[in-house]
Parts: structure tokens; sequence; C-alpha cells
């Protein structure tokens, strides 16, 4: 399994830009209606754009020429109105795009997010928080420019340009060729960048993706950072990563702004060469002077849709590469996927059967070989063992958090591939070392554990695992509002919640992984109780280094190289004088 880091960049597949902005222009198609007003709203104000350069020949050629003052008021009223109502519609035209846009960059993110609560720890073990995070808010967000932009400059700015060329061909075909002779030159240059550029900007998401991730760890562990002073290493790594993220924008943004030159370049060449052939033409093949003057407003009027369609270019080779990576995530397929035809697994009793099962995380190193074991419901049974032994590994496939490689594992009798999911975790309690609270309520984390559990469940799972006291000391009791990841609560405070939490989805198996091990001698007593009230009628699993907790287990498994080693009560196993006597007697001397 490749493991990604806030040094690494991410690998992005490629994938062919048309296809990524098709698929993402599909999102625009649910507000087709909207877009078709748009549209409907553009053709009035493209017409009326187009119409203004004739309305000025006519004035010179015609009113002026012949001194028609009256004509050439009542035209410069006609010309005032339609020209006030251009502006009210673009405003209107602008207000409907950047709602349809925002409504898709909520949807998009909701897909996305919903995508990702279903990908396996397979997923979220190869890479930081930060990058999903800078997946979810980032690159969604630079989609916004590009969504509204395609409906609104790139529809209207190539209908101008196509009919701009229409009517300068239509009215002098001679003038047109002039004024476009710099056309191939702009093609090349936009050709040029836009190869390179796509590249730079790709490099550019990844580096500010390094930054998001490095920031998140950073910000999570800054307790352990200040604890050890490693401010200033922090800091160091922070200025070399954002010196990576500043000089890949430069690098990219650099390619981008030579676009504007090279049109602007283009656009002169056009000018000069329109006015030199338009003089050498003057009052010969129909080229008046107000011929002239509407010649060069349609230049003008071809060369700035053909700048802003450069600049929404640049848009969209800036940002295609946040819409990659968004439907990169959005195709990886969960790996834990719930067979067809899975039923729901009924209650359970809790009894569980290993059969020959072996497991690698990276298929490549075998963390458990041919493990086999039988649990009776109700049994209580400790893993013990050597750090990295797999421990932890035998109870996360009990939750089927991974698939295994070989064998079968057996709930009540049931296949764990036979049952959902959802219907097998529901029936689990785990528990871990690291008890994470929520913000909100301490009555909405210990809800958690049961979404419909009423506040009399909670306060009898509270005071079943002895929580109830401290949490009627807070200052609002169990509406007191705990921080974020429960800051502010001592660690006893946080396992003895943590327990509620389990304690009130009353799961048929509960697995503590090293669920008391920073409980100190005072809280252990208070929680000792608690946990055997929490074991009492539940298959329970528990990884636990400190003796004391294990002695009462039923029985113990020593685990180590891939196996279960030894397994009996403790009495038997201290017995056998094997690796639990040597483990016992190292903890008890020392
Ligand atoms: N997500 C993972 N990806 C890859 N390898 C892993 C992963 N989790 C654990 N391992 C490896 O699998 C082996 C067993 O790990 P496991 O966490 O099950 O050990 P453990 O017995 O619970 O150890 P400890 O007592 O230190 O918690 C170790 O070599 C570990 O490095």
């Amino acid at each position: 399994m490749s493991v990604n880091s806030f040094k690494v960049d991410e690998k992005v597949s490629v994938t062919s830009k048309t296809s990524t902005l098709l698929r993402l222009y599909r999102y625009l198609l649910s507000y087709r209606l909207k877009i078709i007003g748009v549209l409907l709203i553009m053709g009035v104000t493209v017409t009326i754009s187009l119409i203004n350069p004739l309305l000025l020949e006519e004035a010179i050629d015609n009113y002026i020429a012949n001194r028609n003052i009256p004509g050439l008021l009542k035209l410069g009223a006609f010309g005032l109105i339609i020209n006030a109502l251009f502006v009210i519609l673009v405003k209107l035209r602008m207000y409907i795009m950047s709602k349809i846009s925002n409504q898709v960059l909520l949807t998009i993110r909701q897909e996305l997010y919903t995508h990702i609560q279903k990908l396996s720890f397979q997923f979220f073990d190869s890479r930081p928080t930060g990058k999903v995070l800078a997946r979810i808010i980032g690159d969604v967000n630079s989609l916004k420019d590009v969504l509204s932009n395609s409906v609104t400059t790139l529809i209207p700015d190539f209908i101008t340009i196509c009919c701009v060329v229409l009517i300068m061909v239509v009215k002098n075909y001679k003038l047109a060729f002039a004024a476009l002779i710099s056309l191939p030159l702009m093609m090349f240059g936009m050709w040029f960048i836009q190869t390179r550029s796509h590249l730079r900007w790709q490099i550019h998401r990844k580096k500010s993706s390094n930054l998001n991730a490095f920031v998140h760890e950073d910000l999570s562990g800054i307790r352990i950072i200040q604890s050890f002073t490693a401010e200033d290493e922090t800091s160091a790594t922070f200025d070399t990563l954002l010196k990576e993220h500043e000089d890949s924008f430069v690098k990219a943004v650099k390619l981008n702004d030579a676009l504007g030159p090279i049109i602007d370049l283009c656009w002169g060449i056009g000018t000069v060469s329109l006015y030199f052939t338009g003089v050498s033409l003057l009052g010969h093949e129909n080229v008046s002077v107000g011929t002239l003057i509407a010649f060069g407003t349609y230049i003008s009027m071809f060369w700035s849709p053909v700048l802003n369609l450069s600049n929404f270019y640049n848009q969209l080779i800036t940002n295609i590469s946040g819409a990659e990576r968004i439907f990169e995530i959005m195709d990886t397929k969960p790996d834990l996927l719930d067979a067809q035809n899975v039923i729901s697994l009924p209650e359970i009793e809790g009894e569980i059967r290993f059969e020959n099962v072996s497991f690698s995380y990276d298929e490549d190193t075998l963390v458990l070989n041919d493990v086999s074991f039988h649990v009776e419901p109700g049994e209580t049974i400790a893993l013990v063992g050597p750090t990295g032994a797999g421990k932890t590994t035998i109870v996360n496939l009990i939750s089927r958090f991974y698939d295994i490689q070989s064998g079968n594992i057996y709930v009540d009798g049931y296949n764990l591939k036979d049952v959902s999911i959802e219907s097998l975790r529901q029936q689990m309690g785990i528990m871990t070392q690291d008890n994470f609270l929520f913000s909100g309520t301490v009555k909405e984390n210990i809800r958690y554990g049961k979404l419909d559990a009423t506040d009399e469940e909670i306060i009898s799972a509270a005071k079943a695992v002895n929580a109830h006291d401290f949490i009627m000391k807070l200052e609002k009791g169990y509406d007191t509002e705990l921080k974020e990841r429960g800051n502010g609560l001592s660690i006893g405070q946080k396992q003895l919640l943590a327990f509620a939490r389990t304690m009130v989805s009353m799961p048929k198996i509960l697995i503590l992984d090293e669920a008391t091990s920073s409980i100190d001698t005072h809280t252990e007593l208070l929680v000792q109780e608690g946990i055997e009230n929490l074991l009492k009628g539940r298959t329970s699993f528990v990884i636990a280094h400190r003796l004391s907790t294990i002695e009462k287990a039923d029985r113990i498994f020593v685990i180590d190289d891939g196996g279960i080693k030894e397994q009996g009560n403790s009495k038997s196993l201290l017995a056998q004088k094997g690796m639990y006597y040597n483990l016992y007697m190292a903890q008890f001397n020392s």
C-alpha cells in the first residue's frame, strides 16, 4: 500500500480534459430550464452589442452626413433604451448563474463527502486528512468560476465572435481578412501555452495539498510540538512547503500571463492592418468612413471576447486539475462493500469463530497467518503480546474494517462476508485509547452510541460506567458543551464518557483496545466497576498491556509472530511458564 504524507506529491491519474469537463458540465443539466433562460437573455444582450456598430455607421453615414438631427435623436434614444436593457439583462444573468454554480458546488461537495464516508480504513491509511480536506474544500471551490463562466463567457463570447466574423465578411471580405490576419499567431500562442500550463497547475494543486496536509497534522499535534519545543523545526518545514507552493504558483501563472500580451499583440497587428487596407480602399468597394469606423468597433468586438475567452481558458486549465482530483476520489471504489445478496445480521448472541484466517495490509507481509479460534457468547478474551504482534489487527477484522485474504470469520455462524457491514457494526461496541469526542453537548456525545436513545437511557448508561457523578459536577451537567475532541476534560473523564457512549449502544460484542491504558489508578478504581458492568453478558475482546486488567478474563490469547502462541486463563498460563509467564513476571518485577 502506498503511504502518502505531506512530503510526497499525490499521484493523480491522467484523464482526458474533455471528459473531465463534460462530466463537470453534466451537473449543469439539472438546471437546464434556468440555463435556457440565461441563454435567451444572452441572445438578447449579444444582439444588442452587435447592433451598436451598425447604429454608429447609420448615424455617421446617413444622419450626420445629411445633418438629419431629429433622425439622429431618434436613433440616439433607441440606442439608449436598448443599452439600458442590456445592463439590466447582464445583471440578471450574473445573478442566475451565480446561484446555479453555487448549487452545483453544493451538490458536488455533498456527493464527495458522502462518498468519502464510505471509503475504508485502507483509503485513510494511505493519505493524510489534510489532503482529503484540500479536495473537499479547496478543489471544489476552484470550480465555481469555471462553472459560471462556462455559460456566461464561453457561449456568448463564442457566438459574438462568430457573428462578428460573419458580419465583417458579408460587409467587406477584404477588410475582414485584413482585420483577422493575426489569427494564426494567436492560435499558435494558445496551443503553445495550453500544452505546458496544465501540467504546471497540476503540480501547484499537489503542492497546495501538501501544505494543507502539513498544517492539519501540525495543528492536530500542536501539544506534542510545544511540549518538545519543536516549533522552530515545524516552522522551517512550513516555510519550505510554502516556498514550494509559491514557486509552483509563480511558474504556472507566468505561463498563463503570457497569453494576454500575445492577444494584445494580435489585436494591434489586426487593427493596423485593418486601417492600412481600409484607407487604401476608402471610396471604393462600398468602403465609407462609417464602414471603417464600424469595422474598427467590430475588430474590438472580435478581440475583446477572444481576450475574455483566453482568460476563461486560463481559468479552465488552472482549475480543471481541481475537478480531476475530485473525480478521482469519487471514482475510488470503496474496497469494503457489501456483496450482492447480503443479509442483515439478526440479533446475535456473540459467538465468534476464526477459521484459518490470514491477513496482510499490503499483500506482502502476512500480519496474521492461519489463525483459528472459537469464542463462546459472553466470554471475555484478553489479547496480549509484544507490540506489533497483531492484536489490534484481530479486533479490526472482527469489525470488518479490512477484508481478509484467506480463511473465514463467523459471528453466530454467519460468515462476515454474507451479512451487511452496517448490521454487523450496529451490534458491536468499539473503544480505543483515542476516545474521540465530538464538539457538542455531553448528552449528544453519549447519544452517538444510539441515535434514538432517550435521556433516561443516557443517564442510566452514564451511571452504569460511573460517569454520572462527574457529569453532574460539570457546569450544565448533561447539557455542557464540549470543545473539539473533548478538550477541557481530563483523559479519564473523556474515557468515562466514551464508556457511556458504548454502554448506551448495548453492543453484543465489545472491543476494548487499550481503552483503559491511560486511566490513572484513582480513575481506574472508579471505572473498573463500570467496565465490569460493560462486559457483563457480552462477548468481549480486551487488549491491554496492564496485566491487572487482563487477569480476570475468561481466556487469554498470547499473540506473537502472526498467530496465537498460548491460550488459557491467567492461572493455567502462569503454570505453563511460557510467554505469558515471562510477560507477567517482567511486569510484576517492574
Ligand atoms: N494500517 C496499517 N497498514 C499497514 N500496516 C499496519 C497497519 N496497522 C498495523 N500494521 C502493521 O501490522 C502489524 C500488527 O499491528 P497491530 O496494530 O495489530 O499490532 P498490535 O499487536 O496491536 O501492537 P500494539 O500492542 O503496539 O498496539 C504491525 O507490524 C504493524 O506495523
